[in-house]
């Protein structure tokens, strides 16, 4: 706890890398938990369409960046992490993860709550089986004949809920409801220090997120066996982890029911609160920029393709990307660029602040402009807000067909302008969300 650590910034030292001093044992841990609360503690101004979000949602990135240069190098407890927003450097992390140099770190055990054991999670041998097999139900022509109908009827749903303002809970709304009362003592549990042996405790809050995750594995296991009596519907989610795949060697391949249950587990967080918050910040950016929404209507309505969608939710997840960085790790002593970083590293990859770089994005790199994808892209790791290398989204395909599809229809329907009662507060919750919600006066259009 104190002399490797000492050796580790000395060596980044000489190589001209600094950052926030080493403390023995709690590292940054007390700076980073500063300057989130000081981060969350005021709204975002947006002024002039300036949507400059890394001071609230990567403060740490922001601050220490502008103090000690990039790449810098800062403490979680005693473990290393640099902290990298450049696009080659984190092409060469997310292309050769899993290849023996860097892979993801090994997993908090406190995500495993959230997220249960899914493909997010694993490593190794394990992941290529899971990935091999979640790989199928996301491929375009499963997305376009399984999901979309289905995303469709729920969207027209929802439009009539907006209009009837009531609500409906059945088994999928509840396990998404103790999903979210778990996240709240996730984050929790990630703000606070890592204190090896806690989380078995029976404090109060351990308490209540085991009898959340025991009810929600219940819910889980209660929807197989149903959907086990039921097995017409061959295309949901559901059926297809619980059938079998054959691997190279012809050989059938199958998840164990609670294999299922924590993929399903991943599945509702990593598929619903990012589609989720990208949705809603499209709907802001739209209500703020009303050129944007008429062409976008225009182009639904004449279903004339779908540039200008595509276009503004690629510049939607541009400037709020949900996943606001990713994480790795150098598993060997490895060469990145002209660093040289030891094995144990890890690897924070900012993404939005990538994604907000004036050096890649030009002086306008804060500004919602979706005309900037018209051009091809500038670098293959500039624009990556669904990862990057073996380990990018499973859900990539559904989640773009989601969003173009929700959009479309709330956009025909209504217009849409900024409620005068919004507060702009873009928030790191665990993906990025608008900390008060997304205030919208929706008028029913003529069309
Ligand atoms: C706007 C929506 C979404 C965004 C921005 C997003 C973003 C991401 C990113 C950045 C990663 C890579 C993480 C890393 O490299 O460490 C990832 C992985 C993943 N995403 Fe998504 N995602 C979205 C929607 C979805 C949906 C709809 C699903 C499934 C229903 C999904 C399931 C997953 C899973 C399971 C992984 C882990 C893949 C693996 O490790 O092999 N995501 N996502």
């Amino acid at each position: 706890t104190i002399w490797i650590p000492m050796r580790i910034q000395s060596h980044f030292k000489r190589q001209g890398i600094t950052g926030p001093g080493y403390r023995p044992i709690f590292g940054n841990m007390a700076e980073i938990g500063c300057l989130f609360e000081e981060a969350t503690s005021k709204p975002s101004p947006l002024h002039d369409g300036d949507h400059d979000i890394l001071p609230w949602v990567a403060p740490i990135y922001h601050v220490w960046s502008n103090m000690y240069g990039k790449p810098f190098l800062y403490w979680a407890g005693p473990i290393p992490r640099l902290a990298i927003s450049d696009p080659d450097m984190i092409r060469e992390i997310t292309m050769n993860t899993g290849g023996g140099s860097f892979d993801k770190t090994g997993f908090d055990p406190k995500g495993k709550i959230l997220f249960g054991q899914g493909l997010v999670a694993l490593l190794g041998q394990q992941w290529t089986l899971h990935r091999r097999i979640l790989n199928h139900p996301f491929r375009m022509e499963r997305v376009k004949a399984g999901w979309l109908p289905d995303i469709v009827s729920e969207t027209s749903k929802m439009l009539k809920k907006w209009e009837e303002r009531r609500a409906g809970r059945d088994e999928f709304e509840r396990i998404f409801m103790l999903q979210e009362q778990q996240m709240q003592f996730f984050s929790l549990a990630v703000e606070s220090l890592n204190i090896p042996g806690l989380r078995f405790l029976p404090t109060k809050n351990n308490r209540e997120m085991w009898r959340l995750e025991k009810e929600t594995n219940e819910s889980i296991r209660a929807l197989t066996r149903a959907n086990n009596k039921n097995r017409d519907d061959s295309s949901s989610l559901l059926s297809l982890l619980m059938s079998s795949y054959k691997n190279q060697e012809d050989e059938e391949e199958m998840l164990t029911e609670d294999e299922i249950i924590g993929e399903f587990r991943t599945f509702y967080f990593t598929g619903k609160e990012t589609s989720a918050n990208a949705l809603s910040w499209a709907l802001l950016l739209l209500a703020l920029n009303q050129e944007w929404q008429d062409k976008a209507r225009e182009e639904v309505v004449r279903v004339i393709g779908n540039n200008k969608v595509n276009m503004i939710i690629d510049e939607t997840l541009r400037l709020y990307p949900p996943i606001v960085m990713l994480m790795r790790k150098a598993y060997k002593d490895v060469k990145l660029g002209h660093i040289e970083v030891p094995a144990g590293t890890e690897l924070y990859l900012a993404l939005a602040a990538l994604h907000h770089d004036v050096h890649v994005w030009g002086n306008d790199a804060h500004k919602f402009n979706p005309w900037r994808f018209k051009e091809s892209r500038k670098h293959l790791a500039a624009f990556i807000p669904y990862g990057l290398g073996p380990r990018f989204c499973v859900g990539q395909t559904l989640a773009t067909v989601e969003m173009k599809t929700v959009l479309a229809m709330i956009i025909r329907k209504y217009s849409l302008a900024v409620s005068p009662t919004y507060i702009h507060a873009p928030k790191l919750f665990i993906s990025l969300e608008p900390q008060n919600g997304v205030q919208i006066i929706l008028t029913r259009t003529t069309l």
